[in-house]
């Protein structure tokens, strides 16, 4: 109908049994509009964009398509009707080549090819199994399938949240360039700077209902904060103050942990650090400069092939994760489905490390477990209405169950990479004083990070890796966004201070 939205959702409500997921969603969209999706984790944004696309039915509500109801079925009804998603986990089938999964879903060949073009991506070998991509390659992949058949509306699901500054920064211009063309796009995801480079409005979803629809402007920020916490900003900021001591920790101590020339697989070439006992590193580096590697030699997954692990002050080599585990040394992946069984419930994951080793084997005292995983759970304030299976968890839900189960065993190291990926300010927010607190009682934290501010957040110094080298290192007070960027990008810094030049 003439002056009606392309899409507007009215009402609309999902549950699962006792779950309210959804509650009372409302969103309109106009041609060519790019409207942000926004809430904490759990709020219901990605149900909401799952029914829109037709992968689950809604309880209640309607969904119009330019003025008409519309009752999308499944998929392919949401595809003919111009409605397109890139989901938050990598769609393609791994086993599949990427040929064979655009044959799959009838992907026109030449248009995926210029989108993977626009997307930045030079070689792309169509013969390669999915699953032998890396993670930021798939997503783009993804999103250029999507383009492929030339949505009205786009459907971004926390697409950019697995993405190396480049590839995002090229995301956002193909975003641009829907508008351009008079598409719309629905752009999900936690980073404010992101959703003011791209986004004309933000539409707010807190516990499953639509709180609010703002445009963007400046100074914008603090009321969408506002509305997703359903609390004052500032109240929420004092909750979360993070207290940083001043000083280096430790600095005279044998170091936890001591890494010296490390080289493994192709991309870690020669990594020294030290890392000191109630101390928080920040590790910053753009995709793929070789901390994949790093954490998972210092996690015993992969052998190094040159340099040395000390752990206080004696040579370790780790033939398997146990035997990192057996030492305090423990391995936070950044993905979630790696460190989680999906089908089993938060309690069974949180208390799995309980009984690794054969001593603790044999009958199970459950209520000292219970009383472990209960004091988890309460300290990482995880939303257990779903606990039955970890699958069923919002994003942020499941990312807090990987920390958890560490916090409730005790442990000396915490290698964490992206900890943080995907996950809304408010559960950001728990996360930083975590690892802090973590810290102050003497565990080491390592922490890989993909988004810089958080170092000035969580960390006292901060190593910047490039080209599989550490590049940078240097006190928290200077690891701002800039600084770290540069160093992450291969840029000196004016003049490196000599106490910058030695290995601390
Ligand atoms: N299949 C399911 N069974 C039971 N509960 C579910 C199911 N899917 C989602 N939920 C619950 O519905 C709520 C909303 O989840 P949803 O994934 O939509 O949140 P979200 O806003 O996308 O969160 P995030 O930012 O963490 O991805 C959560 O409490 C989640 O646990």
């Amino acid at each position: 109908m003439a002056n009606s939205p392309l899409l507007s959702a009215k009402g609309v409500s999902k549950t699962y049994g006792a779950v309210v997921a959804l509650s009372n969603a409302s969103l309109e969209l106009a041609s060519g509009e790019i409207v942000a999706l926004m809430g904490a984790n759990g709020a219901g944004k990605s149900t909401l964009v799952k029914i829109l696309t037709g992968a689950i039915a809604p309880s209640s509500g309607d969904i119009l398509i330019k003025g008409r109801k519309h009752a999308v079925r499944s998929p392919a009804d949401a595809r003919s009707a111009g409605l397109v998603p890139v989901y938050q986990e990598p769609s393609l089938i791994p086993d599949l080549d990427v040929l064979d999964n655009l044959r799959l879903g009838n992907t026109p060949v030449e248009a995926f090819r210029h989108w993977v073009n626009e997307l930045g991506v030079q070689k792309l070998d169509m013969s390669e199994a999915a699953y032998r991509l890396p993670l930021a390659i798939q997503r783009v992949l993804d999103l250029a399938r999507a383009l492929a058949s030339e949505p009205d509306v786009l459907l971004l699901d926390e697409m950019t949240a697995a993405l190396p500054t480049d590839m995002v920064d090229k995301v956002l211009d193909v975003v641009r360039k829907q508008k351009e063309l008079d598409r719309s796009v629905i752009y999900i995801s936690h980073r404010f700077p992101e959703i003011s480079a791209v986004c004309d409005r933000a539409n707010v979803l807190r516990d499953g209902e639509t709180v609010g629809d703002v445009a963007i402007e400046d100074g914008i920020e603090d009321h969408i904060v506002e509305l997703m916490l359903g609390a004052p900003v500032q109240a929420a900021r004092k909750a979360s103050a993070i207290s940083k001591p001043e000083a280096l920790a430790g600095s005279d101590a044998v170091p936890r942990l001591s890494v010296r020339n490390l080289a493994a697989a192709s991309k870690l070439v020669d990594v020294s650090f030290d890392l000191n006992a109630g101390e928080v590193l920040g590790v910053a580096g753009l995709e793929g400069q070789g901390q994949d590697e790093l954490f998972e030699a210092l996690a015993g997954m992969i052998r190094p092939t040159g340099g040395t692990i000390e752990i206080d002050g004696a040579i370790q080599e780790f033939h398997h994760p146990a035997d990192a585990i057996a030492a305090g040394h423990v391995y936070v992946p950044g993905d979630r489905a790696d460190a989680l069984l999906m089908q089993r419930s938060v309690r069974e994951n949180i208390a799995m490390p309980f009984h690794t080793h054969p001593s603790q084997w044999g009958l199970i005292n459950m209520s000292a477990e219970k009383n472990k995983v209960d004091a988890a759970i309460e300290r990482l304030q995880i939303d257990t209405r779903a606990q039955g299976e970890v699958q069923r968890l919002s994003g942020g839900n499941q990312q807090k169950v990987t920390i958890a189960r560490w916090i409730a065993l005790g442990v000396r190291t915490l290698l964490c990479f992206d900890p943080t990926r995907g996950i809304d300010v408010r559960t950001k927010r728990e996360i930083y004083p975590l690892l802090r607190e973590l810290a102050e009682q003497g565990s080491s934290v390592l922490l890989y990070t993909s988004e810089l501010e958080e170092i000035q957040l969580a960390c006292d110094r901060a190593i910047v890796i490039f080209g599989g080298r550490v590049v940078d290192q240097m006190h928290v007070r200077d690891a701002d966004e800039p600084t770290l960027m540069r160093a992450a990008y291969g840029l000196s810094r004016a003049s490196p201070s000599p106490e910058q030049e030695t290995v601390v």
